[in-house]
């Protein structure tokens, strides 16, 4: 798992790699800028655009001139550098690369003001004006200069975060921020770029390794962390030999009604199709032919209309409720019956959250130990409205603590909240995958993971993980739930080292 850094902790690791590795705080902004050019080039490579490189004069906009040069080098001819001097400050680093420029015949302009920039001939813009030096909002010439480049609508590549960004904290669509199609950033992405807001700024972001000390970074203490795939190999456990369906757990999925039968069979229908030995849908009388056709494999435990239920607690190893459970006074009459029951940990999504937000007595009866799965809105019905993605990471963090359970709040970057605190960002997952029923999957998959004797924690992991690496990997316009399950057995085993 990689450790996420705050801008302190990131200047901190910096200082320590020119300490420890020994090299000089130049040849590391040499090596930054090395790094964003490789990957630069990996996407524009049509060398006769025109490009401005606008640099600041900290060490973001001596990046700038350093990434200047090696496009020279590189056979890039259309180059124009802007120097922002709004400041007579400006650091060594951003000297010594500006002194580095002068055999250069790029030419050079200093900016004192926006009013005198009327317009931007180059075709891109590589903003290198501010990085994680930014201590307040932008405001006076800076927010002049950023409203004109947004003005412009340019195509802008930022230099290791757009001008204005806040790497951390809460963000909204008034900040001023460069508009920028793509930032190439140092080592780490930034934390808020793994949040939605970041959207209102910035395309997509890529990370470059400049070779920061990483046994450092992974020794400094941060509730954040980003799951890599080698912590999915080492958590899947392969099938024995020997081993039948009484080895992989029975999972029980609690689901549906006569309006909302898809939801029960594509969340049933993943516990299977992600190894579950066996599996049983809980479901009204009217969806028995529909699971039963569908679905051979799965077993049928059928609630009659007054949704009471005899439920044989120990039959299960695991038990998920919710997706199209509805909301209705029968429902709730069914969870509250079975978190009365079933005292294990339990998967609990979609209607159930919803009924447990507005009935939340029940939180009480919420078993330690057990995976919650809200998307944004099911998470602000549950524990009150936020104003910002921050400050959902602040309170899901608290709530899994205080509750002793896993919240996996589901979004691009699905976040999931460990009761010990830490807080896990899960990289897979694809704008494809933004369809109906995609929950559904999700909680088939932990439901089942947890059948087979995974702990919840690294069962919800595993889950989100897997199901959005499935999105990821498909090339097509959309993924629809029920094809993205049939590919869970395959993409299972080719995780399993
Ligand atoms: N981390 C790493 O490992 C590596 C980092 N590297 C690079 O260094 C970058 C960070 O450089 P940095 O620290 O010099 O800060 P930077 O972003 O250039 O800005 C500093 C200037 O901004 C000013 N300023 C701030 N807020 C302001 C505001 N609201 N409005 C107006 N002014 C404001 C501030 O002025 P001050 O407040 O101090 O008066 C100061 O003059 C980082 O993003 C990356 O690109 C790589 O080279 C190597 C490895
Ligand atoms: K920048």
């Amino acid at each position: 798992m990689e450790n996420l850094l705050n801008t302190e902790q990131m200047r901190a690791a910096d200082a320590q790699t020119i300490d420890s590795a020994k090299i000089s705080s130049l040849d590391l902004m040499e090596k930054a800028a090395g790094a964003f050019v490789s990957s630069f080039m990996s996407e524009f490579s049509e060398k006769y655009n025109s490009i401005a490189i606008y640099c600041g004069t900290g060490n973001n906009g001596g990046d700038g001139l350093s990434i200047a040069r090696m496009l020279h080098d590189k056979g890039f001819q259309a180059l124009d550098i802007k120097i922002v001097r709004f400041t007579e400050k400006s650091s060594a680093d951003f000297i010594a690369n500006l002194e580095a420029l002068s055999s250069y015949k790029i030419p050079v302009r200093e900016i004192r003001d926006a009013a005198e920039l009327t317009e931007e001939p180059a075709v891109l813009l590589i903003d290198a004006m501010l990085g994680s030096g930014l201590n307040k909002p932008l405001s006076g010439k800076w927010e002049a200069l950023v409203k004109k480049i947004n003005f412009w609508n340019k195509k802008v590549i930022a230099v290791d975060m757009p001008t204005g960004f806040r790497a951390e904290g809460p963000l909204t669509a008034d900040d001023c921020v460069v508009h920028a199609k793509l930032a190439i950033t140092f080592q780490r992405p930034k934390i808020n770029f793994l949040l939605p807001e970041s959207a209102f700024f910035l395309g997509e972001h890529r990370v470059v390794d400049i070779g920061l000390d990483e046994a450092y970074i992974q020794s400094l203490d941060s509730p954040y962390k980003l799951i890599e795939k080698e912590d999915i190999a080492c958590r899947l456990v392969k099938r024995d030999n020997f081993s039948h369906k009484g080895t992989y757990g029975h999972a029980l999925m609690v689901a549906g009604s006569a309006e909302t039968m898809g939801a029960a069979l594509l969340s049933a229908e993943a516990c299977l199709y992600s190894g579950a030995g066996l599996t049983t849908a809980c479901i009204p009388e009217e969806g028995l032919t529909a699971l039963n056709s569908r679905a051979p494999e799965i077993m049928a435990l059928v609630r009659t209309g007054a949704q009471e239920l005899d439920l044989n607690a120990d039959k299960y190893t695991s038990l998920g409720i919710g997706p199209g459970l509805g909301t209705e006074a029968n429902s709730l009459k069914l969870l509250t019956r079975i978190m009365r029951t079933y005292q294990k940990p339990m998967v609990l999504d979609a209607d159930a959250l919803t009924l447990i937000a507005s009935n939340y007595e029940l939180v009480q009866l919420i078993p330690e130990g057990s995976v919650l799965t809200p998307h944004m809105k099911e998470f602000d019905r549950l524990f009150g409205e936020h104003k910002s993605w921050w400050e959902r990471l602040e309170s899901g963090r608290d709530r899994a603590m205080t509750l002793g359970c896993t919240i996996v709040l589901k979004n691009r970057y699905t976040v999931i909240f460990l009761p010990d605190g830490t807080c896990l960002f899960n990289p897979t997952g694809s704008p494809a995958m933004a369809t109906g029923g995609m929950g559904d999957v999700l909680t088939g998959i932990i439901t089942s993971f947890i059948a087979q004797g995974y702990k919840p924690e690294d069962a919800a992991m595993l889950g989100v993980y897997l199901h959005g690496a499935i999105g990821q990997k498909t090339p097509d316009y959309v993924i629809p739930a029920s094809d993205l399950l049939r590919k869970l057995p395959s993409t299972i085993a080719a995780y399993l080292t």
